[in-house]
């Protein structure tokens, strides 16, 4: 849908919920209700906007049509969302999206930024303080984040004004008492409920709000002042937490990185199936700073020789900070899956890859992706198709096919588009390295049948063209074991023969993974400038040593084109693609970048990924004024066509300094699988 159209189909939204407004003056009081905070179990209406705008104008000019409504709020910056919840039937009449994302409710910083956009769902109008301890800091992150993507909030901190918290949540009442100022009277706030997190839990296993009464901690007219005696716990800074934890044990904090064994899911391409969208970070947490560098980055730390340059003032600051935090957000075998739908969204990723990859079919492809982002986080199983039509984004013939699923255990559209030989070979022939949906389909109309046949094509392009010689050996899955005999010997060759050449594997193999589809090998130099033009030496000193079997131009010149002494080029990052093999093993794809050392840590970062982390950072570091690359951590200001952004990156030397920078702990490699 167009914006304009999204705008017009979203006032006419608002329209239809101001006739409704109108027709019932009982839903208006109950509207109104709604506003003063109070849940009203089962039957629960609730309605935000800023200032309360909206509301306020109806009470006030009743006689108001549709019309005149929207057109007096569309210069408005309101967020009216009003959602009708009987039971677990929830029907949207409004939505409106802020302008304003970052959202300070009386006081209370939100927990996430965008939260209160266009979330509707059971815990509308909720409010809720998690007290922590008693639960793992995982259970309790993967509640929160649920709470808020069913419309809830979650305040991380609660200042001296806070008045519109209507829930405290906690394990146990020792821990109310534990955590929080309850005898203190300085300030008065009338909560409604102390209840204890199992609400939270079976409210999230039903997908309605339930009864309060046996939960409750606490008598509901105590009075007290609600700040955490723990001073940690107010400066919770936002985080990230992986949706597709390794699986693994004896992840091993010992030892250099390069040596850890553990076992780990395989997961391929598979983590696409914890896709989260970015412009809805579905799961941040709060948590308190963790412990410093693992052994792993003081290997790095070593190995770089890198010099905290920091001023000292900050450096003290930064480590009393991380010696307060000592959390290690380790995953828990026993944490309940955070997909609890994957019998619905497996087949439906399938059929967003079908028509993404196979039919370049994007508007299809995006109806599916769009249904399993939503789907994927719902927190609570799916038994009945009908509850999904709360959710907005997900239509009728979606909504036909979960129905089918739910019914008869598999897709019968899946079945047949995945029997059909043109999909297959399609399929086949888009899997090849350098060949898109496009061209695939342009071999198979060619009349293409097998992928060897391709070398006869004069538009074959030059990857394509490796992707297809060595076809049968790259599809093939690398041991982990053989990516670090092939780091070694990079090591070897090419520090060897440079000096203060720092060579190493970042990718899946990095973050733990058992295999690896390809060896991203990541390189600088010490010194800081010889970096330039050391691609292609190494390149070729690679190739010498019967490693690189083929490959791609470096920066798309030969070796021989590229002016490495000239100033432009010092602040060149160097590609390579191709090919490399080792003794008596199949080839493998392999990547080699080469960075500047000031630009280290944030390819670092980038190239170990994976991909939904880089997002979700890129993201974050928007939402603080930055814009964050493989190359640096820049200023920012302004969006679109108004943005600037500096030249100059922050200067940062390890990837902790980076998560720093931006507020976030610092998630080890193997914690980076989301
Ligand atoms: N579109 C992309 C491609 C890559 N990357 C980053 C994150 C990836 O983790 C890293 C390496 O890319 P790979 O495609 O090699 O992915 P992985 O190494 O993570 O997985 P695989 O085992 O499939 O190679 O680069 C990214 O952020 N966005
Ligand atoms: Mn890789």
């Amino acid at each position: 849908m167009k914006e304009d159209d999204e705008e017009s189909h979203t006032w006419q939204k608002i329209a239809e919920g101001y006739e409704l407004l109108k027709r019932s003056s009982s839903l208006r009081q109950e509207l109104h209700d709604q506003f003063s905070n109070r849940v009203c179990g089962q039957q629960q209406l609730s309605m935000q906007f800023k200032h309360h705008q909206f509301l306020e104008t109806v009470k006030a000019q009743p006689h108001l049509d549709a019309a005149a409504s929207s057109q007096h709020f569309q210069n408005s910056e309101a967020h009216a969302i009003m959602v009708h919840n009987s039971g677990s039937k929830i029907d949207t009449v409004s939505t409106i999206a802020p302008k304003q994302k970052k959202q300070r409710v009386a006081g209370v910083e939100c927990e996430r930024p965008e939260q209160s956009m266009s979330v509707v769902g059971p815990f509308a109008g909720v409010r809720a303080l998690f007290v922590e301890g008693g639960v793992s800091r995982k259970r309790l992150q993967v509640w929160k984040s649920r709470m808020v993507d069913l419309g809830g909030k979650v305040y991380t901190s609660i200042s001296s004004e806070a008045d519109s918290c209507t829930h405290v949540l906690a394990a146990d009442q020792s821990y109310l008492q534990k955590r929080l100022n309850l005898e203190a009277q300085k300030k008065t706030h009338q909560l409604q409920f102390f209840l204890k997190y199992d609400w939270v839990e079976d409210c999230l296993k039903k997908g309605n709000l339930l009864p309060h009464d046996p939960y409750l901690l606490l008598n509901p007219s105590t009075s007290f002042d609600l700040t955490f005696k723990d001073a940690v716990s107010e400066n919770c800074t936002l985080a990230l937490m992986p949706a597709e934890p390794l699986v693994g044990s004896g992840v091993s904090h010992s030892g250099q990185e390069n040596s850890c064994h553990y076992t780990a899911l395989e997961q391929g391409k598979s983590y696409r199936s914890g896709y989260v969208e970015v412009e809805h970070p579905g799961i941040a947490r709060e948590v308190k700073m963790r412990e410093k560098a693992s052994s792993s980055t003081v290997h790095e730390e070593s190995k770089l020789q890198i010099l905290h340059n920091a001023p000292e003032q900050e450096r003290a600051e930064e480590t009393s900070t991380l010696e307060k935090g000592h959390e290690r957000n380790l995953q828990n075998n026993t944490d309940p899956p955070l997909n609890l739908n994957s019998h619905l969204t497996g087949p439906l990723l399938e059929m967003w890859h079908i028509y993404e990859d196979v039919f370049a079919d994007e508007w299809r492809a995006f109806t599916y992706k769009k249904a399993v982002n939503k789907i994927e986080k719902l927190p609570f199983k799916l038994n009945n198709a009908e509850e999904l039509k709360v959710i907005e984004g997900i239509g009728g013939s979606i909504i036909d096919k979960i129905k089918e699923i739910l019914s008869t255990g598999t897709l019968k559209k899946l079945r047949h588009v995945k029997a059909d030989p043109k999909v297959q070979t399609i399929r086949l022939f888009a899997s090849v390295w350098g060949i898109g949906p496009k061209q695939a389909q342009k071999f198979y109309a060619a009349g293409y049948r097998n992928v060897k046949d391709l070398l006869q094509d004069s538009s074959l392009t030059r990857t394509a063209r490796i992707g297809v010689t060595y076809f049968e050996d790259i599809v093939l899955r690398i041991p982990r074991e053989e990516v670090a005999d092939a780091e070694k010997f990079v090591q070897a060759v090419v520090e060897d023969a440079y000096a203060g050449t720092c060579a190493r594997v970042t990718g899946s193999f990095r973050r733990g993974h058992a295999t690896c589809g390809d060896i991203d090998v990541l390189v600088t130099h010490l010194d800081g400038y010889s970096h330039a033009g050391l691609l292609l030496r190494l390149v070729r000193i690679l190739k010498n040593a019967g490693f690189i079997l083929d490959g791609l131009n470096v920066n798309g010149q030969s070796l021989e084109e590229n002016q490495v002494n000239s100033k432009e080029y010092q602040d060149e990052v160097g590609t390579f693609m191709g090919i490399c093999q080792l003794p008596h093993k199949p080839c493998r794809r392999l990547d080699i970048k080469v960075y500047p050392k000031a630009m280290y840590a944030f390819a670092l970062i980038y190239f170990t990924g994976n991909d939904v982390l880089n997002r979700k950072i890129r993201y974050h570091a928007q939402m603080k004024g930055y814009k964050l690359s493989d190359r640096g951590l820049f200023l920012s200001t302004g969006k679109g066509s108004k943005a600037r952004t500096s030249e100059v990156s922050i200067p940062c030397e390890t990837e902790e300094e980076v998560f720093h920078k931006l507020g976030l702990p610092y998630p080890e490699p193997h914690e980076r699988n989301w």
